[in-house]
């Protein structure tokens, strides 16, 4: 039953509805043909196991769709079949009576849930509202005032290195026709100037009282008093840096403020045996912004997993040929999917079998029927637990790049990429010059700052499609893909340029820095060891060459 995205959310729980109402003969037929295969006194195990399944299925369906009556009947004649298949009771000609009962009940229920479904018009849930940060602007216009025009070029000048592009204000009026007339992403701000003490944040107060929504601004100045960062916060301020600031310290403030663009949404895997659950879940999901893969038999789940990048997997618990816990297992026997979240989503509620379930390996157990609300909040608090404990994997505490092993990880899926797309790929090494240098002359933290703003330049200036990693030390790797080495070459050179303008400062003194680099090209270093190695030696010939350049490797033949 496919579900166009105009059709609203209420629409498409109805048809939903709708299908569970047409599928429940069949399966009630199903049940009946089961119970004539029963024997009292005998145990059979396979029929059943079959008989529980659709019992356990209805219950959960019947309560995900409001049908309280299949639930309740439905309910009943599992647990008496749970009992039977555990040994608990005996198959007695009275519990066989009581099956055929439970069976001619829910028959009977279909007339009247038809009448229910027609006169139920309002949904029995609200939908999950969207979540706010998901969505805002993007850019990078940023609005810095100080009246000391020459600070307010100079730091505008620098933030531009860091992919900002800063217009700077020395007066407040000029600033304040600014913000009117095209409001910035985010606003830098003096706190003193010739009409007061703190006439920036009075002027940053005043504004927002009149804008729709509040810009976020950072105060910088050289009060460091309690009272000014006191006005500073009252004002709305985000943050209060105090002068002399860092450029550094202002493009990670800046980052803060102004990276609200939509992030990757979710991935959700639902493995569920009831294409109508799964796809009322999946419907659920989608309208709070994730994406959603649906697999309704377990045999495919590898495979899909293989190419959907999932952040949390969504499992039923009882599923033919193969349970919930036996695909958790068969998962966490996959090298890759041992962290990947799993949580069952199923009417069991005895806390036994719960526990039992969860012990091969699963995190988590969500009974139906789950409001919808409850099933978006569990599932984003999870797959936001993944998305940060995987990202503390492979990425670099100090630059927030990719680190050493995940760089090399990606250098080969890209160059295998290339491989079949026939796709160019360069891949750049990048080492600060004298480094050891200013470690000695300004301190460790200091060069701690320098690495941090090379990161930033890279991941902020070039494309989204290129790879950035910290390598070691003060070594960075960059992969491009789709240029030839000499386009690499020109963006890598205007990165050196831009890099080299950052004027960094320790203990009143400034200084700058800069980088050299070697490039090596895919294919004509086609394995990866080759192409480091490549790209590595260009390096070390940039250095010997006198530092703060690229070069490009080439093969013996073209040398
Ligand atoms: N601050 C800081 N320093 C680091 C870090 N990792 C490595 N280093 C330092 O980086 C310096 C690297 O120095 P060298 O390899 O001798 O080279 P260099 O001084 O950069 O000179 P050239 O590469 O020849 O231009 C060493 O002093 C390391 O201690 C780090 O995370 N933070």
């Amino acid at each position: 039953m496919p579900a166009g995205p105009q059709d609203s959310f209420q629409e498409r729980k109805r048809r939903l509805r709708a299908s569970f109402i047409e599928q429940l003969p069949d399966r009630l037929r199903q049940a009946r043909e089961l119970l004539t295969t029963l024997t009292t006194g005998e145990r059979q195990d396979e029929p059943l196991s079959q008989l529980h399944l659709i019992f356990h299925t209805l219950k959960g369906s019947g309560a995900s769709f409001g049908f309280d009556a299949i639930n309740a009947s439905a309910k009943e004649a599992e647990q008496i079949l749970r009992e039977v298949l555990d040994g608990d009771r005996r198959l007695s000609p009275h519990l066989l009576t009581d099956l055929r009962r439970h069976v001619r009940t829910l028959e009977e229920l279909k007339l009247s849930v038809d009448s229910a479904m027609a006169a139920d018009s309002q949904p029995r849930f609200a939908l999950p509202a969207q979540r706010a940060e998901e969505t805002g602007s993007n850019h990078r216009l940023i609005y810095l005032c100080d009246d000391d025009t020459l600070l307010a070029q100079e730091l505008s000048a620098q933030l531009g290195c860091f992919g900002y592009e800063v217009d700077p204000y020395d007066s407040l009026e000029s600033m304040r026709e600014a913000v009117l007339n095209r409001p910035p992403a985010a606003i830098i701000m003096d706190v003193m100037f010739p009409e007061g003490g703190d006439a920036g944040p009075a002027t940053i107060a005043e504004l927002n009282a009149r804008l729709e929504a509040p810009i976020p601004c950072l105060f910088i100045s050289v009060r460091d008093d309690f009272q000014a960062r006191l006005r500073a916060v009252k004002a709305g301020g985000h943050a209060y840096c105090r002068k002399p600031v860092k450029a550094v310290e202002l493009a990670e403030l800046l980052d803060q403020l102004t990276s609200r663009g939509a992030p990757d949404p979710y991935h959700i895997l639902i493995v569920d045996d009831d294409p109508d659950v799964a796809q009322f879940y999946a419907m659920v999901l989608e309208s709070a912004g994730m994406t959603i893969r649906v697999a309704s038999e377990p045999e495919r789940v590898p495979g899909i997993l293989e190419d959907f990048d999932a952040d949390l997997v969504l499992m039923d618990l009882y599923m033919p040929k193969c349970s919930g816990p036996e695909l958790a297992r068969v998962l966490r026997q996959i090298p890759g999917y041992l962290g990947l979240p799993i949580i069952y989503v199923s009417s069991e509620t005895d806390a036994r079998r719960q526990f039992k379930a969860l012990q091969v390996g699963a995190d988590g157990f969500l009974t139906k029927p789950i409001e919808p609300e409850r099933l978006v909040t569990e599932v984003h608090l999870r797959a936001e637990r993944m998305r940060t404990l995987r990202s503390l994997m492979i990425r670099d505490s100090l630059t927030g790049l990719f680190n050493h092993n995940t760089i090399l990880q990606l250098l080969k899926v890209a160059m295998a990429s290339c491989q079949r797309s026939g796709r160019l790929l360069c891949l750049a090494m990048i080492d600060v010059d004298h480094f050891k240098a200013v470690n000695d002359t300004h301190g460790h933290p200091t060069g701690d700052q320098v690495l941090m703003a090379l990161g930033r330049t890279l991941r902020l200036r070039l494309r989204e499609s290129d790879i950035v990693g910290r390598y070691g030390g003060e070594e960075f790797a960059v992969i491009m893909t789709g240029l030839d080495v000499d386009q690499a070459k020109g963006i890598m050179d205007a990165l050196r340029e831009s890099f080299a303008a950052v004027t960094f400062m320790a203990d009143g003194a400034e200084f700058h820095c800069t980088f050299s680099g070697g490039l090596a090209a895919f294919p004509e270093y086609d394995d990866p060891s080759a192409l480091i190695e490549a790209a590595d030696a260009a390096l070390y010939q940039a250095k010997r060459a006198g530092r703060n350049r690229i070069l490009i490797a080439h093969t013996n033949s073209r040398q």
